[in-house]
């Protein structure tokens, strides 16, 4: 059974990858990500162009069927990743991702990317907030399109974008008509599903303290809305466009949903923050035992090949 895959031209020996954010911070967490056997590449926390601590405690809760967050961005600077994706030692392909807290600041950080030597795949993450008075950039369907015009006169390099759920189909259409006029090397669906609650009932209270207590929904709760992003944009996109599945994956199960779908590559965010580096393993064997019963030999003899009834 062959789990490996590709996003444009960059080759990955197991489909597996991290959710940006989670176990990629800090040197320890990428070191162990880069060493570890059962994921085929490594994602880092979005980078600002400074570190940042991010929001107060508590920021992040785990919830019956997943999580909530706001965490705001705590990483340790552009530089450091770019740094840590240029020079250590390279086990495994990566991608840099970066989250201005601006449309300049995303151009200022694709320039010095264009400007380096890192030759990996870069990631834009489209969560990103925008003007004041108007929704999150991705949300924001004519910003978005200016904000990647502005970006692919200049930037060469592969260059992939996080989108957060969209729930309308008007909404798919619109996004993958802006998303199909660029030259992507892929389309990361879903980020977390934002602005959910969660409340403690002994105390009354929200759980988080930021924003009020509104968070990104992530884990298991989120795998519907994981799962027909990927479809609908699959549907959608060129084929040259090539998709990461994020969202609710805590089964080799939810994997090979992601795949039938028409993930080309599955990452893991919550599940591999409550069960740690372990989880790799876990659901790369689940998936291996599935594909061995219904006699698949690799990804491509049933990614996209969801059937209706
Ligand atoms: C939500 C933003 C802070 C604008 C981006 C960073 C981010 C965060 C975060 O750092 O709070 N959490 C998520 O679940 N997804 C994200 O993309």
């Amino acid at each position: 059974v062959d789990l490996s895959s590709k996003i444009q031209n960059t080759q990955f020996k197991n489909l597996f990858l991290n959710a940006s954010g989670i176990h990629c911070q800090s040197k320890k967490e990428l070191e162990e990500l880069m060493n570890d056997h059962y994921s085929g590449g490594l994602v880092t926390k979005s980078a600002t162009p400074n570190s940042r601590f991010g929001n107060p405690l508590p920021r992040y809760h785990s919830l019956p069927a997943g999580s909530i967050n706001s965490m705001g961005l705590p990483n340790e600077g552009f530089q450091f990743y770019l740094d840590y994706v240029t020079h250590s030692n390279i086990q495994k392909p990566t991608i840099l991702s970066i989250a201005g807290m601006s449309k300049e600041e995303d151009l200022e950080l694709l320039h010095q990317i264009q400007d380096s030597k890192y030759q990996g795949l870069t990631e834009l993450n489209l969560s990103c907030p925008n003007v004041i008075g108007k929704p999150q950039m991705a949300y924001d369907f004519a910003s978005s399109n200016q904000m990647l015009k502005e970006i692919f006169a200049f930037f060469k390099k592969p260059l992939g974008i996080k989108l957060p759920p969209y729930f309308d189909l008007v909404h798919f259409d619109k996004i993958a008509k802006i998303l199909n006029q660029y030259p992507l090397s892929h389309v990361n669906t879903i980020n977390s599903i934002g602005n959910g609650m969660w409340v403690d009932i002994e105390s009354e209270s929200t759980v988080l303290k930021p924003k009020g207590g509104f968070g990104g929904v992530g884990g298991a709760i989120a795998l519907p809305t994981a799962l027909a992003n990927v479809r609908a944009l699959r549907q959608r996109l060129n084929s040259s466009i090539n998709i990461i599945g994020t969202g609710g994956v805590t089964t080799g199960q939810d994997a090979f949903a992601h795949i039938l779908c028409g993930a080309d590559m599955v990452s893991i965010g919550t599940q591999l923050y409550e069960e740690g580096l372990g989880a790799f393993q876990r659901i790369n064997n689940e998936l291996i035992e599935i594909m061995k019963a219904k006699g698949y030999h690799s990804l491509d003899d049933f990614r996209g090949k969801l059937k209706e009834q």
